[in-house]
């Protein structure tokens, strides 16, 4: 069995080599060459993945034995989907895509998603639906590499998407904290629950599933919204 310390190199690993950073969709995002066509194709299509992260969280929630780890996860739902005077991550990413010139009912009917979009996202909740809590949890776990790249993203669309408005920008904002704390928790979990190798591997394959969803997102926008050259 792999020491903490080992096991958690190994998940770190899983992000160095395969976050979706490292697609050319969103490095050219962070280049700046995204047309305005491509990053609004962006935030429509990643609008899908956001309104089903409360759904797979309801689902992990619904399979975690202890009230004490219940507490924790229930924050999850109510940064996304908000309360009563305060409205949450899916509220303030329809306003990013007001922001960037999508009107918001566009952005819920789902006329922008991609067949493929969908079905990526679609296979994330249903991989947590599925499979058992600790290694729904270990999916999770992009949100250890999720910090860095949202405080990078931030400054690039402020510098190099103007015409992107300014208070569009919260959601990243609130992400900066509730990650962190996410992923500390999430991780925490995993440690505990992982109880043999076995586990261990099935938890680094989780956390390559989940970055496959992430990657096949971006691929699906390659594909549907080429760059300049690629046309
Ligand atoms: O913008 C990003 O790059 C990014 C990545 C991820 C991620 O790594 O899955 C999440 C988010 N954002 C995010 O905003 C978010 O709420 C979130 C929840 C989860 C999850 O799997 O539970 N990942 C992510």
């Amino acid at each position: 069995m792999l020491s903490n310390e080992q096991f958690t190199t190994k998940l770190r690993q899983v992000g160095e080599e395969r976050y979706h950073d490292k697609h050319p969709y969103h490095v050219a995002m962070h280049e700046g060459k995204l047309s305005p066509a491509q990053l609004q194709a962006w935030i429509a299509n990643r609008f899908y993945y956001q309104k089903n992260i409360p759904i797979k969280d309801a689902l992990v929630l619904s399979k975690l034995p202890s009230r004490e780890d219940r507490r924790e996860w229930i924050q999850r739902i109510i940064d996304h989907d908000g309360r009563e005077g305060s409205e949450g991550g899916i509220e303030a990413w329809i306003r990013l895509g007001e922001a960037a010139g999508i009107p918001r009912e566009e952005m819920l009917d789902e006329r922008r998603v991609l067949p493929a979009v969908r079905f990526a996202v679609d296979a994330y909740v249903n991989f947590c639906r599925l499979e058992p809590w600790p290694i729904a949890v270990a999916s999770s776990l992009t949100e250890l590499f999720a910090p860095s790249l949202v405080s990078k993203r931030i400054a690039i669309f402020e510098q190099l998407y103007p015409w992107i408005r300014p208070e569009g920008l919260a959601y990243f904002q609130a992400r900066l904290h509730q990650a962190p704390r996410d992923a500390d928790h999430g991780l925490s979990l995993v440690l505990r629950e992982c109880k043999d190798r076995r586990d261990q591997e099935q938890a680094i394959s989780a956390l390559r599933f989940k970055c496959d969803v992430l990657w096949a997102l971006l691929d699906a926008l390659s594909l549907a919204f080429p760059g300049e050259n690629e046309r």
